[in-house]
């Protein structure tokens, strides 16, 4: 037997609220070159409408999903917190015993609760993390400019005011202070002058397809 096929695959747990393209480019890439010996075990989501589950569903194995959003937590959970809900997402991401969590346009601001499970600082039910778990997030902006939310359309508008002539997108390791973490892979995007902010945001995403995968892979090849 070769010797990649006697290592276990990397597990891999993708976090999404939308459209799923990067998980999509995640998928593709699964047992090529540009990420070997590594499966995605679960993909989870904060929106029930996010198509991201529907590519999930439709991959080839399917990859379990799990739908957990905010509001409804607190609406069935009365007293619970923002706290509490990221606490069970966390419970619901370690059950899938990943190596590697990767934010994919997962768009909720995970408090310390969360990175505290992830990385083994707390215990949840009797699953210990022998070894903090990376977790990772993809963001449409460079190191230290545009965090936050609608980084894309801040950044075409920065542009269109003349305060910019180029923008990017980045993979970086999560903390508690948004898009504040370690940068892992950076990838900066040259604005054209009267390009539309739908064809940058298209060569944005093409980025973004390759950083996220090559950002994944980086991050296994450490463990
Ligand atoms: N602790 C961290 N959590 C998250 C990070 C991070 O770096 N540290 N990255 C974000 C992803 N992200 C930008 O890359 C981002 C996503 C969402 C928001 C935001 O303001 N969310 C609001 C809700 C917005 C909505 O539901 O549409 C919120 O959480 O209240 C900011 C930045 C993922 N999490
Ligand atoms: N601040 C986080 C953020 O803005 N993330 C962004 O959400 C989109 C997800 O697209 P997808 O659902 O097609 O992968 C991506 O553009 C990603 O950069």
């Amino acid at each position: 037997m070769s010797s990649t096929a006697a290592q276990s695959k990397r597990r891999i747990v993708v976090l999404i609220s939308g459209s799923g393209s990067n998980l999509q480019a995640l998928i593709d890439a699964l047992n090529t070159p540009a990420l070997p010996n590594a499966e995605i075990v679960l993909v989870v989501s904060n929106r029930k409408a996010a198509y991201g589950l529907t590519r999930a569903a439709q991959a080839t194995p399917p990859i379990p999903t799990a739908y957990l959003a905010l509001a409804t937590y607190v609406k069935q959970n009365p007293g619970k917190t923002r706290e509490d809900y990221d606490a069970e997402v966390a419970k619901i991401v370690l059950r899938a015993k990943p190596d590697i969590v990767v934010l994919a346009g997962w768009m909720h601001i995970l408090s310390e609760t969360f990175l505290e499970l992830l990385d083994g600082r707390k215990v949840v039910e009797d699953t210990p993390v022998l070894k903090p778990i990376p977790v990772i997030n993809l963001h449409p902006a460079l190191p230290g400019q545009f965090d936050g939310a609608s980084a894309i359309e801040r950044a075409y508008e920065a542009f269109t005011k003349g305060e910019i002539t180029h923008s990017g997108a980045m993979v970086h390791r999560v903390v508690k202070d948004v898009d504040r973490g370690e940068p892992l892979v950076v990838r900066e995007v040259a604005f054209v002058a009267g390009e539309s902010l739908e064809a940058y945001e298209t060569k944005l995403h093409n980025v973004e397809h390759e950083i996220i995968v090559e950002a994944t892979k980086k991050v296994l090849e450490e463990l």
